[in-house]
């Protein structure tokens, strides 16, 4: 079973060369101003400008507007708009105006959370199963929160999905083993500090997926 991974939350060239190097599928670019790893048009411009055609760029959105949307799927020539917090109409109307795959974010704590996925079945390409973050947190993701990874155990996935949430190079192998993801998302855990991405780590994280 091959298994790929987007490294989200890129906002250097270096860090970046190294996910492509790596074998990364996709690479995220954020554009929630608020988090640690918020890339400026300007800046997705010349991150985009590096990342070959076989890699697919992800921009990582918290419910946003339509102009928001407009300039950075132009800024980050993005192939995949990844929605948090959007319904599942808006998810369904941004992936008609914009015409990229779309991915809802789903927030995991309990199985009633899980459950809610299905609503998404016809409005998004994909699913990327995160974990929920804490009442009060500051972002709804890039936290390094996990997951009851057996909450997956016997669900039917109504699309094709990815995980995410808490992944690092200590269990991303467990969590494939159990889950049998065959996407995984990766952000805090391939850092040294919030926003800092390590190329030593994502180099790391990425050859585990290959072993
Ligand atoms: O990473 C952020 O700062 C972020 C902010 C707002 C919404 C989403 C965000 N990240 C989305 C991702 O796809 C992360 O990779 C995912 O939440 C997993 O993060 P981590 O647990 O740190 O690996």
């Amino acid at each position: 079973m091959r298994v790929t991974a987007k490294i989200c939350g890129l906002s250097t060239p270096e860090t970046l060369d190294a996910a492509i190097r790596g074998g990364a599928s996709h690479i995220g670019l954020n554009f929630y101003a608020p988090s640690p790893r918020y890339v400026s048009f300007a800046l997705a411009e010349r991150l985009a400008a590096r990342v070959p055609g076989h890699v697919a760029r992800v921009g990582i959105f918290v419910d946003p507007d339509d102009d928001l949307l407009d300039r950075a799927i132009a800024a980050g020539q993005l192939d995949v708009i990844q929605l948090h917090g959007a319904t599942p109409s808006r998810t369904a109307a941004i992936r008609t105006r914009f015409a990229r795959e779309t991915w809802a974010a789903i927030a995991v704590k309990t199985r009633t959370d899980l459950d809610g996925a299905r609503a998404y079945a016809t409005a998004a390409d994909r699913l990327l199963y995160d974990a929920k973050t804490p009442a009060g947190a500051a972002l709804p993701g890039g936290m390094g929160v996990r997951f009851d990874w057996a909450l997956l155990d016997g669900f039917r996935h109504p699309l094709p999905w990815a995980l995410s949430g808490g992944l690092d190079l200590t269990n991303v192998t467990a969590a494939i083993r159990q889950t049998r993801a065959t996407l995984v998302d990766v952000s805090s855990g391939v850092e040294t500090a919030a926003g800092v991405k390590d190329v030593d780590k994502i180099t790391a994280f990425l050859k585990a997926l290959a072993a």
